[in-house]
Formats: C-alpha cells, sequence, structure tokens
C-alpha cells in the first residue's frame, strides 16, 4: 500500500502537521512525534475527507452571510445552465418573473438546489430509460436472427440425425456380420474376395502395406514395438487354439491375424471420421457465428449507427450524421443553445441530435476514436510511412528466479552506453540496443502482478512476455500463473531457463515441467524457444534476447512516427520538486516537446522529457519510454496517453472524463456476475482451491458444464491452489472473469482490489453447490440470496488455554471490525479451517461487542479450540441483497 510523508499532506490539506498527528492518533491510537513519518493512505483519506468537508462547509457559510443572489450569478456558482435554474424554480413554484437578474433569498437557493437535484435524478433515469430502450431494440434484432439461425439448425439437426441412423445401420450391419459364427465369416470373406476377383497375392500386398503404414504412424521405439508384436501373436495363437476347439475348423493364423487387421483397420477409421466429424461440427459453429455477426453488422447498418467521440464540433457532428450545419444548429437552439460551427458540443447533447434523426448514437472515447484512426491509417494509406518498431517485452517468473538479476545484466548488455552513458535511471521500463543495431524495450518492474495491473485498466503494453524458470527449482505456483496471465494476454512466451551456472540445474526437467503447460520446446516438435541461461554470469543472454528479436519479428511491429503519439503510462509519482512526474511508453506517432495531451483524467503539456539515462530528450519515437513532466495532476499507472490538437481540446476531454468518472466506477461494478449469466456465451473463471484433488474436480465439472450448456463455453483462465490473492482478482479484472474459491478465502489485499475492480469472488465449501449456482445462473435463475458481507480481519497473536472454557485467542483486528456473535471463519494460510461464530469477544477483561481496526482483543471461536498464533480470523455477516432486474 501506498503511503504519504505526514508534512506533505499537512501542505496538501493546509493544516499543521502536528493537528493531523493528533487526529491520527485518535484514529489509529499510534502517537506520532516527526513530521516526516510516513502515513498510510487510507489514512490520508480519512483526514482529506475531513478537512475537504470543512472547506465545503466554510463555503456554505460564506453564502449564507450573503441576503440574496442574482440568477445569473448563481449559474456560476453552481456551475449549471440558466435554462436548469429556471425550470427548478419552475418546479418549487416560484412565482416572480424569471431572468438572469432575479434575485432569490437564501431559502429559495436552497430549495432550488434541492429542486436542481431532483431534475438531474430524472434526467438520469431519462437518460437509463432510453438506454434501455437502445439495448432492447439490439437484442430485439439478435433474438430475430437467433430464431431464424435456431429453424435452420434445427433442420440441419435432422439431417444429422438421419445420417447418423444410417451411420448406425451400417454399424451394426458391420457387426453382425462379425460375430457371425466363423465358418460363415471365413466364406463372407472368401466370397468379398471372389467377388473383388482380386487373388491371394494382392491381398497379402495389400496388407503389408498397410502394416507399413500403420507402423510409420505410431513410430513405436523398436522394443515396445518389438513386445507388442509378441503379445499379439500371443493373443492370436490364443484365438487360433480357442478357435479349433470351438469352432471345430481350423484358420490359419494368417487368416485371423488378417481379421483382426481389418477390424483395426475399421477402428481406426471409426476414429478418424469422429475427428473430422468434429472439426466439421466446429467449423459449422464458427461459420454459423460469423455468419450471425454479419447480419447483425447488416442490420445495425440498417439502423444507421453511429459513434460519437467525446470531443466533437458542429460541423463535425453534421458532417457525421450526413446532414447540413444549419440543420445541426437549429436543432441546437431548439434545445436553447446557441453554438457556432467550431464550437464542441456536448457529446450527450450530440447524441440526442443523432438519434432524433433516426440513429442509433454510441459515444466513443477519444482513445478509441485516435486509436481507430490510427488502425485505419496502418492499415490503408499509411503503409510507406509504417517503420519498425522495439518490441516491448515483460519478465515474469516465480520469486527468485532471477526475474530482476536477468533485468539488470540485460541493463548492461546494451551496445548504447559507450555512446550516451548507461542505463542509470529507474522510469518504469528501459530500451537497450543490441550489436545489430536492433533494439528491445523492457518493462523495468518484473512480475506479472504489476503488467496485469496495466491489462487491468484496460492498456495493451507488452508484446512479448520472457518466462523466468530457475533451472534448479522447475515450475512453481507463480510460474504457472505467470503463464496463465501471459496466454490471457496473447503474449507469446520466451523461456528463460536460468541459473544454469548452478551445480543442481536440470534445464531438462524444466522442458519436461513447462510441456504439462502446453509450452513445447521447438527441438521436441513444439513452437517455444526455450533459451538456457545465467542472468548472473551473463551467459546465452545474447542467444536469448536475439530469440526475442525472432518472435518480435513474426509479429511485425511496425508504427507510424509522423503522427501525434498514443501511449500508456507505465509509471507515475508526485516529486517534491518536479511536481507530477510519469513515464509514457509511446506506441504510436512521435511524443514531442510542447504535445498538449491527455492522460486518463489529468492533462498537461510536455514540459521536458528524460529517457532511462537521465538524459533530456527533445521527442520520442514508437515503443521509446520516457519519463514527462508538465502533467496537470499524477496520472495512474495504466492509463492512456492521447496527443490532442490543442490545450483546449486537452483539458475539456480531461474535464469531461472527470466528471464522468462516477459513471465508469459504475461501469466498473457491472463486470462479469454470476447474477447476470444468462444469455451468455463465455464465462471466464479462474479457481482457487486448498487442494489438488478438489481443483481437478472442479475442472472436470465445469468442463462438463460447459458440454451439458452447448452454446456457452466456460473458459479457465487460471487455476491454483491456496488463498486468493491480489494478483488473481487483477487477472479476473484483466480478462472479465469470476473468481471462484473453493475452502480458500481472499485475503483483505484481494478483497479491496475486488471491490474496487468490481471482481466477483464466490466461495464455496461443497463443489455441487458450484455446479447448482452456475447452472441456476446459466438458466437466470438464480434465487435471490444472501451476500456475505465480509466485517473485518484479525491476526491471531497469540493463545490462552483457560481451564472449562477454550482456547482464547489474542487477536490484533487488521482491517474493518470484529463483532462479538458475528459469524466467522479461521484461516490458515488462506486456507479455511473453519466455519462458525464468534462466542466471546473482550477487550482486557471486558466483554465488548465490536473492536475496530488497529485494536487488540480476545476472542473464542464456538466449538473450536485449534487456533494457532499466525492464524487470521474473518468475521462476516449474512446480508439479503436484492437482485438487478
Ligand atoms: N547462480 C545464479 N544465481 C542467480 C541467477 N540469477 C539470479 N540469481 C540469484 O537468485 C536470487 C534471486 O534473484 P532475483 O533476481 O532477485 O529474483 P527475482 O525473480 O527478481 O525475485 P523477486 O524480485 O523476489 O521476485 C539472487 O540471489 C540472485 O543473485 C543465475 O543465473 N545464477
Amino acid at each position: 500500500m501506498s503511503k504519504i510523508k505526514l508534512s506533505d499532506l499537512a501542505k496538501e490539506l493546509n493544516v499543521d502537521w502536528k493537528t493531523l498527528a493528533e487526529e491520527i492518533e485518535n484514529i489509529t491510537g499510534k502517537s506520532i512525534k516527526k513530521s516526516n513519518v510516513k502515513i498510510e493512505e487510507e489514512i490520508a483519506d480519512i483526514l482529506r475527507m475531513t478537512y475537504g468537508q470543512e472547506e465545503e462547509i466554510e463555503e456554505e457559510v460564506v453564502e449564507e452571510k450573503e441576503e440574496g443572489i442574482k440568477l445569473f450569478d448563481l449559474t456560476h456558482q453552481l456551475n449549471v445552465s440558466f435554462e436548469d435554474i429556471a425550470e427548478a424554480l419552475k418546479m418549487i413554484d416560484f412565482k416572480g418573473e424569471i431572468s438572469n437578474f432575479t434575485v432569490i433569498d437564501k431559502a429559495t437557493v436552497k430549495k432550488v438546489k434541492e429542486a436542481l437535484k431532483e431534475l438531474e435524478r430524472k434526467r438520469e433515469e431519462e437518460r437509463k430509460k432510453e438506454e434501455e430502450k437502445k439495448k432492447r431494440k439490439k437484442k430485439f434484432i439478435a433474438q430475430k436472427i437467433e430464431e431464424k439461425k435456431e429453424i435452420q439448425e434445427r433442420e440441419e439437426k435432422i439431417q444429422e440425425k438421419k445420417e447418423e441412423v444410417k451411420k448406425e445401420v451400417k454399424e451394426v450391419q458391420e457387426k453382425e456380420k462379425k460375430e457371425k459364427p466363423k465358418i460363415e465369416e471365413k466364406t463372407i470373406i472368401e466370397e468379398k474376395l471372389k467377388e473383388k476377383e482380386e487373388t491371394k497375392e494382392e491381398q497379402k500386398k495389400k496388407k503389408e502395406k498397410f502394416v507399413k503404414e500403420k507402423s510409420k504412424i505410431k513410430e513405436k521405439p523398436e522394443k515396445a514395438k518389438h513386445k507388442e508384436k509378441e503379445k499379439k501373436e500371443e493373443k492370436v495363437e490364443e484365438v487360433v487354439s480357442k478357435e479349433k476347439t470351438e469352432v471345430g475348423k481350423e484358420l490359419t493364423k494368417e487368416e485371423i491375424q488378417e481379421r483382426k487387421r481389418e477390424k483395426e483397420e475399421l477402428e481406426a477409421l471409426r476414429k478418424l471420421m469422429e475427428v473430422s466429424n468434429k472439426k466439421k461440427k466446429r467449423k459449422k459453429k464458427k461459420k454459423e457465428e460469423k455468419v450471425k455477426k454479419e447480419e447483425i453488422e447488416e442490420k445495425e447498418e440498417d439502423l444507421k449507427i453511429v459513434e460519437i467521440p467525446e470531443l466533437i464540433t458542429v460541423r463535425e457532428l453534421a458532417d457525421l450524421l450526413d446532414l447540413p450545419v444549419n440543420t445541426i444548429m437549429a436543432d441546437l437552439l431548439k434545445k436553447g443553445i446557441l453554438a457556432t460551427v467550431n464550437q464542441t458540443i456536448d457529446p450527450e447533447i450530440a447524441m440526442e441530435i443523432a438519434e432524433e434523426h433516426g440513429f442509433l448514437a454510441e459515444l466513443k472515447s477519444e482513445e478509441e476514436v485516435v486509436e481507430s484512426k490510427i488502425e485505419t491509417q496502418l492499415e490503408e494509406e499509411d503503409k510507406e510511412n509504417l517503420v519498425e518498431r522495439p518490441p516491448v517485452v515483460v519478465v515474469m517468473g516465480h520469486v527468485d528466479h532471477g526475474k530482476t538479476t536477468l533485468l539488470d545484466t540485460i541493463r548492461k548488455t546494451d551496445v548504447a552506453a559507450r555512446e550516451k552513458g548507461g542505463i542509470t535511471q529507474h522510469i518504469g521500463a528501459y530500451k537497450i540496443k543490441l550489436k545489430n543495431g536492433k533494439e528491445i524495450t523492457f518493462l523495468d518492474t518484473p512480475g506479472h502482478e504489476a503488467f496485469t495491473t496495466l491489462r487491468a485498466r484496460g492498456s495493451k503494453v507488452a508484446d512479448v512476455a520472457v518466462l523466468v524458470v530457475a533451472a534448479d527449482d522447475g515450475v512453481r505456483p507463480q510460474t504457472v500463473e505467470a503463464i496463465n496471465h501471459a496466454k490471457s494476454a496473447e503474449l507469446p512466451i520466451v523461456v528463460a531457463i536460468n541459473k544454469i551456472d548452478k551445480p543442481g540445474a536440470d534445464p531438462e526437467r524444466v522442458k519436461r515441467e513447462l510441456s504439462q503447460y502446453e509450452l513445447i520446446p521447438e527441438e521436441w516438435g513444439g513452437d517455444t524457444i526455450m533459451v538456457p541461461v545465467s542472468a548472473k554470469t551473463g551467459q546465452n543472454l545474447d542467444e536469448l534476447l536475439e530469440n526475442i528479436l525472432l518472435v518480435s519479428e513474426i509479429l511485425d511491429l511496425k508504427a507510424n512516427p509522423n503522427k501525434p503519439a498514443v501511449g500508456t503510462i507505465i509509471e507515475s509519482k508526485l516529486d517534491k520538486q518536479r511536481g507530477p512526474v510519469a513515464t509514457v511508453l509511446v506506441q504510436n506517432g512521435t511524443l514531442k516537446i510542447g504535445d498538449y495531451f491527455v492522460a486518463g483524467m489529468t492533462w498537461g503539456k510536455v514540459r521536458a522529457m528524460f529517457d532511462e539515462r537521465g538524459k533530456n530528450v527533445k521527442e520520442a519515437m514508437p515503443g521509446t519510454p520516457v519519463e514527462i513532466l508538465g502533467f496537470q495532476e499524477v496520472p495512474q499507472s495504466g492509463d492512456g496517453f492521447v496527443v490532442m490538437k490543442s490545450e483546449k481540446d486537452a483539458r475539456t476531454l480531461a474535464e469531461q472524463r472527470k466528471q464522468k468518472y462516477e459513471e465508469q466506477l459504475l461501469a466498473k461494478k457491472a463486470r462479469l456476475r454470476l447474477e447476470a449469466l444468462e444469455g451468455a456465451k463465455e464465462i471466464n473463471v479462474i479457481i482457487k482451491a486448498d487442494v489438488q484433488g478438489s481443483l481437478e474436480a472442479i475442472k472436470k465439472t465445469l468442463e462438463e458444464l460447459s458440454e451439458k450448456f452447448e452454446d456457452v463455453s466456460i473458459n479457465i483462465i487460471h487455476a491454483g491452489l491456496g488463498g486468493i490473492t491480489e494478483s488473481d482478482v487483477m487477472l479476473a479484472a484483466a480478462s472479465d472473469a469470476i473468481i471462484i474459491g473453493f475452502n480458500v478465502r481472499p485475503d483483505a489485499t484481494a478483497r479491496n482490489a475486488a471491490e474496487e475492480e468490481g471482481v466477483q469472488i464466490k466461495t464455496y465449501g461443497i463443489i455441487y453447490d458450484i455446479i447448482e449456482d452456475l447452472e441456476k445462473a446459466l438458466k437466470g435463475m438464480l434465487e435471490p440470496e444472501y451476500e456475505e458481507k465480509v466485517l473485518g480481519l484479525c491476526d491471531v497473536k497469540a493463545i490462552f488455554k483457560v481451564k472449562g472454557a477454550g482456547t482464547v485467542a489474542g487477536c490484533y483486528v487488521t482491517d474493518g471490525v470484529i463483532k462479538r456473535n458475528a459469524k466467522a471463519r479461521l484461516l490458515r494460510q488462506g486456507v479455511v479451517i473453519y466455519d462458525g461464530e464468534i462466542i466471546s469477544l473482550k477487550r482486557f477483561k471486558d466483554d465488548v461487542k465490536e473492536v475496530a481496526k488497529g485494536f487488540e482483543c480476545g476472542l473464542m471461536l464456538k466449538d473450536f479450540n485449534d487456533i494457532k498464533p499466525g492464524d487470521v480470523i474473518e468475521a462476516y455477516e449474512l446480508e439479503e441483497i436484492q437482485r438487478e432486474g
């Protein structure tokens, strides 16, 4: 968790640090003697709220001191339009004349404010209704297409069934032939032979050919082949002797072998047919999906869908709707807006106008507009401007396998060091030059967590993942996590088998272990490059870098430097001397000093740029990370960075985004939830369980469920053992997944992250419940339910045995509150050991109802005494949840 210095916070809030120190002591019980003590952001936020509020109160006091206020001033003070104020006055039955110069008293101001809130609420409702309408319209079209498809599918299914029946009849006939008495069979074969007029000689040849082919396909080691042959011969002998006694007629050894082969041939054919049928089915399904998509797209075209950018002028809107500018201006006037041709208008208004003209309008963010522009430009006209850009590489792997060492050693291999000086600064990423003149950019924060956080904010930064696996340790849990994170981001993986200088190094074992995760080394016929290296001695690092380039060449990474820059914030901070500072990875275009830009909800002008050597640079090309000064506020890592035409555009867009922040928060909360699964086609899940057995069972069950609901595919993005971590939550946020925990729980950081990111975590203790919930959810029948609300967490510091009573746990509350009689779980390393109730809660000798974060307490669990220091107790209660819709 990030921290802030007390003195900095005091400056920010314009309060004496000692006052803040007192407040903190009240909150946490800790006394602070120095101003340079760092405090947690969480506490800083509480203080911000307290002191922020005071300012607001002061404002209101000032306002109330005034005798009355002109409506003109009020519009400015409340930052609303005159029309809104007028409407609000009508709502409260204001009797006088309404003009800019009307003066209203403070009581009326208060009522106006209330009415404005009501107005805003109504508008919000209307907006929602409109959205619903649009959604219904789309759903209706999709439904119609779906129905048509269903009829088609039914017909096809009938056809398929017919064919299946035909096939079955044929199979039965064949089976019957085989099961007839051997003598009869022999005659049939003979007849067959006669019919085909083939000589015995030809038959023999055929058989030999078949055997040859079969052995070619199987390519079994000689020994095994030999053994198998022996076995087969034994079996043949068996059959021969059996037949001798049973049928009383001798079949030659050859004849029996021939029948066996025929049977095998048939079996192989049947399998082949099955595979090809499956493939056909899959192909058919894909084709159908494509057709459906095209049909929807066609319908959408009929509906005249337009995408309205966040920043749009009157002229641009007219062009977009293919209408005369005058029409748009007239529409605006009707809404009481007088706007010039080049004036930017509110995107909501633009959408309204578009809809009034029969368009289905969708809001498109500025980045999307810029990026789609760039995409089309990349595809169409700018081919000659496209130049190769360096690949961006992220290094991932298990803890202590050598990620940091590898990044450090690679940093030193930079050949540009001689000309420009070595890489000295940590700015979140660095670019190196290889001997062959090619460049590679590395994200300098190793591990998948930071990378996935960037991804969770919607940015695609890396092109290639380097997976570091220590040759003396092999594949470990975080290796698997890293593989899944890379796969989920669709990154090609280059494996660095590290620490080969160590005596216990066993690169072959690493390869074997990795092959279980679909990473098959090239030398075994797979397509994963694996390079044995030593990050410590630098052995084979050149080879590793060359292979990264090789993989990147296939990706054909290109960008157009002759455009305004677009990129992503990699790292950011508030520098005491320099103000807000952030590292931008330029992904397309060229970033120049003096450019105006938007980054998330903030904006700015590039005042200065520095590279990883701390050198001032004037411009940054695609694939280059640069540290920038000139932000109005500190952006967040993962925020998109877009250069804008003018200061006004940059500022307006940032302000609009700030206003939409609340909506965005809501949108985040609308991530995938079990309750909203009805009609879903694809469900991404992350599974965490206490033991391997349960994990496998859950995986299997989900696969079965996926088969049962033909149209739904359940994708297991990651499955691992142990408690639910922040990293799991970020992966879920990045891949829009639900987390399913079996006998495991999220820790406090994971829980907070899930709340912030709107990720749903469902925990279970019985596998059957998972299936039941998912099935119901898929059928849209999930009953109203009780949802758990976690109250707080405490760490068990010590235990005391009390005669006749049981074990008392001496705890320290680390999060939320612990309440007496609350439900509680005991977690040992994230795994649920007990689930029950807190029956006694004390502070010192007194019974208490609850104990808050930062305090110690003694507690007892109902019917449970196996508590150990280091355990975590999670108190929770059940709350009835109202399902939406
Ligand atoms: N012998 C040997 N030791 C290595 C090699 N690479 C890393 N180490 C050592 O392994 C330990 C862990 O290396 P780090 O680079 O810190 O590992 P990491 O994966 O970055 O670890 P975290 O940052 O904790 O996730 C250090 O003591 C390194 O010196 C190598 O190639 N050979």
